[in-house]
């Protein structure tokens, strides 16, 4: 990995690399320090952590959360101006059923489900897979549900200044799951939307057709 020491990655480069790539090459400081307290917290919950199975642990769970959380680093606007195209096409565009994983604020525990993002060109298309970079951009963080929605849509609509964007994203929340009031099958469905999508048949639009299933 010689070669990498003296590289600085452009934004470019930045966005097209996976999370385990950037740790590795870049944030072996960071790693140590969150490694060194996961060290002390094995201790506190009455494990060893210099036994075979564990001496790693602190490591690896170093690396997880780096990656976890690795939309820090990302820049979101960017990802999306990086792939912006005049075209003209007025019709919605719709994004569905992208994964998302993310860890609830609250208690640093896993949130996951599906996204769906639409909008409707004005005069400029996206490159379509910028918008599963943008949920991950911001899915990769320490979040809320619903500011996780609002932020795809308002980084969506001040990019690309679109006639209308819609986001909805529904979700398992692992905090209300293996813990807490331990619900097993409860999802949290929000929902944001700007321009032609505040109007009724838009949105109703938008809503039938992530609904719908491919034949
Ligand atoms: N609105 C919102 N709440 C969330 C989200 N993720 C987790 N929460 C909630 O955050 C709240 C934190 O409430 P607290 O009472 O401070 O924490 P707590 O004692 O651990 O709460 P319980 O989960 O009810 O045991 C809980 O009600 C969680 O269900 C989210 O994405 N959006
Ligand atoms: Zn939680």
């Amino acid at each position: 990995m010689e070669q990498y020491k003296d590289h600085t990655p452009s934004m470019m480069e930045e966005n097209e690399m996976d999370g385990y790539e950037k740790i590795d090459r870049y944030n072996a400081g960071k790693i140590k320090r969150i490694a060194d307290k996961y060290h002390d917290i094995l201790k506190d919950i009455g494990e060893n952590p210099d036994r075979e199975g564990l001496n790693k642990t602190p490591e690896r769970v170093a690396k997880a959360l780096q990656f976890l959380t690795h939309g820090y680093d990302l820049n979101p606007t960017e990802i999306l101006k990086s792939a912006m195209f005049t075209e003209d096409y007025s019709q919605m565009v719709i994004v569905k059923d992208i994964e998302v994983y993310s860890m609830c604020e609250h208690h640093m525990l896993p949130f996951f489900g599906k996204a769906h993002v639409a909008y409707i060109p004005n005069g400029k298309v996206v490159g379509l897979s910028k918008i599963p970079r943008v949920v991950d951009a911001f899915s990769r963080r320490l979040q809320v549900q619903e500011r996780l929605t609002n932020e795809i849509r308002d980084c969506i609509e001040s990019t690309l200044k679109p006639l209308g964007v819609a986001v909805v994203i529904e979700c398992k929340h692992m905090c209300m799951s293996m813990r807490g009031i331990q619900k097993q099958n409860s999802v949290t469905t929000t929902s944001a939307f700007t321009g032609e999508f505040v109007n009724e048949n838009t949105r109703m639009e938008f809503m039938q057709l992530i609904a719908a299933k491919l034949s």
